[in-house]
């Protein structure tokens, strides 16, 4: 099952990508198959508590919000992670940047923004956690 897989996508996702920040969601789809669940909500707690990462049980067949708070957590974190990151560089920085944007920044998407053009996506939705959900 594809639990049993998650351990290793995560070293993985380490190893290629060593800066620790890099934000990782754990999602548990079909809840609404209740009949056929093979993984316990406290062992999906547990592994994300275990990886540092949060855990959200959806179900694609209800609705799409679960879809779109997973991508707008998502999209939330790497936009902060972006922001810093940038406020890094400007802080630490001895050359100026220009203050005219360049070809490369207006290439750049603005991952921001990337939820909410989904067409279900509602800007404003609200992540309902499970208790017990870290971070
Ligand atoms: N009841 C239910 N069915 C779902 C849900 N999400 C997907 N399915 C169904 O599961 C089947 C497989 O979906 P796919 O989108 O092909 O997913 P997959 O990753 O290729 O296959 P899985 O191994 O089932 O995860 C399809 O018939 C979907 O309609 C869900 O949340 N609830």
């Amino acid at each position: 099952i594809s639990y049993e897989s998650i351990q290793p996508l995560y070293q993985h996702i380490r190893k290629v990508h060593p800066d620790a920040r890099t934000p990782i969601i754990i999602v548990g789809n079909k809840a609404d198959l209740l009949h056929a669940r093979q993984v316990q909500t406290k062992d999906g707690l547990q592994l994300a508590n275990e990886l540092g990462s949060l855990f959200l049980e959806i179900s694609t067949s209800e609705s799409s919000h679960g879809v779109c708070d997973v991508f707008q957590y998502l999209c939330k974190e790497v936009s902060k992670l972006h922001h810093s990151s940038s406020t890094d560089k400007r802080r630490s920085s001895i050359i100026p940047r220009p203050k005219s944007p360049n070809m490369q920044d207006l290439k750049r998407p603005n991952i921001s923004k990337c939820c909410f053009s989904a067409q279900h996506c509602k800007e404003g939705t609200k992540l309902s956690l499970p208790t017990g959900a870290v971070r």
